[in-house]
């Protein structure tokens, strides 16, 4: 990694600034006591950070231990520049109010959230200390692009401190249903804190179409009447002399890039030594997550399991290789849904497995981006199960590697994704007797069948790339905003 601190570069970069609660690298702390960065988990890094490398900005962020003070760096054109975080702010804002709290509220209460006052405190004060970073960072008149859940106060506070700055607000999860939002006793600081955006964007218009309600509903503004489209039909909220406005602009992936590495001599031979070394089953199924309660891991399992207990699957003949990313290791509710994934594993396997062939694979660590592509292009089905997902960049990233047009994509409906991915097998993943038989209807499918639905999978990823949703929402983000 070329680096050198960011103070002494020339900082011509500050004129783009993301800002997301981690930065793309996390630091890690070896036992041997000294520390080395790796990339940080999750879609949102996936996507950003391609768009930012190449226009050489700035990225404010955590990064991913507590109490320690990095000097910011620059690697490849891109500089970075550390929040600092205590551990009791990371228990009471990241795992508290962001993970415990707003997670849970957002994802159709799958679980139940919490309502801690202290929590919410700590993310009014974590919120201001990553505006006031931002507002030494971003040069005047800069652009600054604030991400996800855990900075919806960013925008207003920002904008008191910096009235210079351009401000785009992007949500990465799903905005939910209004009934469920107004559970939250600080919605209406919420709805303020992301009306200092000049642009708020979220994945889908129903997202948008939600905020825009409450816009009017909680903060009292005035507010555009018609549907919100893709990319298209922007809603209004006048706030005062300024109009903010809210989008629709669904994230995507590099796909040009990830077409290329799976096509690569290198991929190829290991997604075959992949299939030799899971015993050459007739069909792999594959699961890559990060290890949440919302990726719906346990229907996978036990659709599986029913369907091996009915014989309608040959055990003997059929693997299924689970990768997971540990993810937000420290909250309840994930340590819940590990143990009762691990328990499952272990009783498919108890079943149904022999002795050197078990019938479910489990990786509970990180594996680097070419060995996961060689998963990929290895994949006969691919499980997306997950029970509300913002948009699902795992579902894309398949498919952009099945240049050879085999496998098949089996996709919840109630992933951002499954609105453009169309001609994927679409479940609902509430339904097991229907994820059964549509997994038994993917794993059947007639080549010409699975041919046809990748190729329309495969226009639509290739063509809406993660290039083309940056241009979008940037492109919105600089219109003129006066009043007319
Ligand atoms: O930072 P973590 O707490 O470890 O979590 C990782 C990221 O998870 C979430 O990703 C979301 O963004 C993706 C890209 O837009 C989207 O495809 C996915 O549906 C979302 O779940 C979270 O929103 C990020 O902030 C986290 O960094
Ligand atoms: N074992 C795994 C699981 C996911 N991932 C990556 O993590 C990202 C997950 O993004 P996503 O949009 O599907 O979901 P979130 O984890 O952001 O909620 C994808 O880019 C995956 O390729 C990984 O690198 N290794």
């Amino acid at each position: 990694m070329s680096s050198r601190n960011a103070r002494e570069a020339n900082l011509d970069d500050s004129q783009l600034v993301v800002v997301a609660n981690r930065l793309p690298v996390d630091l890690e702390q070896l036992p041997d006591g000294t520390t080395r960065w790796k990339r940080s988990p999750g879609g949102l890094v996936t996507a950003l950070e391609p768009v930012l490398r190449s226009n050489k900005g700035a990225w404010v962020g955590w990064p991913g231990v507590a109490d320690v003070d990095v000097e910011p760096i620059v690697e490849d054109g891109l500089s970075m520049y550390p929040v600092r975080l205590s551990a009791q702010e990371i228990a009471d804002y990241y795992e508290g109010f962001s993970n415990g709290t707003l997670w849970p509220l957002y994802h159709d209460v799958v679980v139940k959230p919490v309502y801690d006052r202290s929590w919410w405190n700590a993310y009014v004060k974590v919120n201001r200390r990553f505006a006031e970073e931002t507002a030494k960072v971003a040069r005047p008149n800069a652009t600054v692009w604030i991400q996800d859940y855990q900075l919806q106060l960013v925008p207003k506070m920002l904008r008191m401190l910096r009235p210079d700055l351009t401000i785009g607000f992007f949500q990465h999860i799903p905005f939910p249903p209004i009934e469920i939002f107004m559970q939250l006793p600080w919605r209406a600081e919420i709805v303020e804190g992301l009306l200092g955006a000049d642009l708020v964007g979220f994945h889908l218009p129903g997202g948008a179409q939600n905020f825009l309600y409450l816009a009017n509903k909680l903060a009292g503004h005035t507010v555009t009447r018609g549907q919100i489209g893709v990319r298209s039909k922007f809603g209004e909220v006048n706030v005062g002399f300024r109009v903010v406005r809210v989008g629709a602009f669904p994230i995507s992936i590099a796909s040009s890039e990830i077409d290329e590495l799976a096509k690569s001599k290198s991929v190829r031979a290991r997604a075959k030594q992949i299939r030799a070394e899971l015993g050459n089953p007739s069909r792999i199924m594959l699961g890559v997550d990060r290890l949440d309660y919302t990726k719906g891991i346990n229907i996978r399992l036990l659709a599986l399991s029913e369907l091996f207990a009915e014989g309608r699957l040959d055990p003997a003949d059929n693997v299924f290789v689970q990768l997971a990313t540990p993810s937000r290791e420290r909250v309840d509710h994930y340590m819940q849904m590990r143990d009762e994934i691990e328990r499952n594993v272990g009783r498919i396997n108890g079943d149904y497995g022999e002795v050197g062939r078990p019938v479910v694979h489990y990786i509970h660590r990180p594996i680097p981006r070419s060995e996961l592509i060689a998963f990929f292009v290895a994949a006969d089905v691919m499980l997306v199960t997950p029970v509300r997902d913002g948009m699902n960049l795992v579902a894309k990233e398949y498919v952009a590697c099945r240049s050879d047009l085999g496998g098949a994509l089996l996709l919840s409906e109630f992933t951002g994704a499954a609105m453009e991915l169309r001609q994927s097998y679409l479940v609902n993943p509430h339904d097991l007797d229907g994820v059964k038989d549509t997994l038994i209807e993917a794993l059947t499918q007639s080549k010409d069948e699975g041919r046809s639905r990748m190729r329309a999978l495969r226009r639509q990823v290739l063509t809406h790339d993660v290039d083309k949703w940056a241009k979008a929402f940037l492109g919105a983000l600089a219109l003129p905003s006066e009043k007319s």
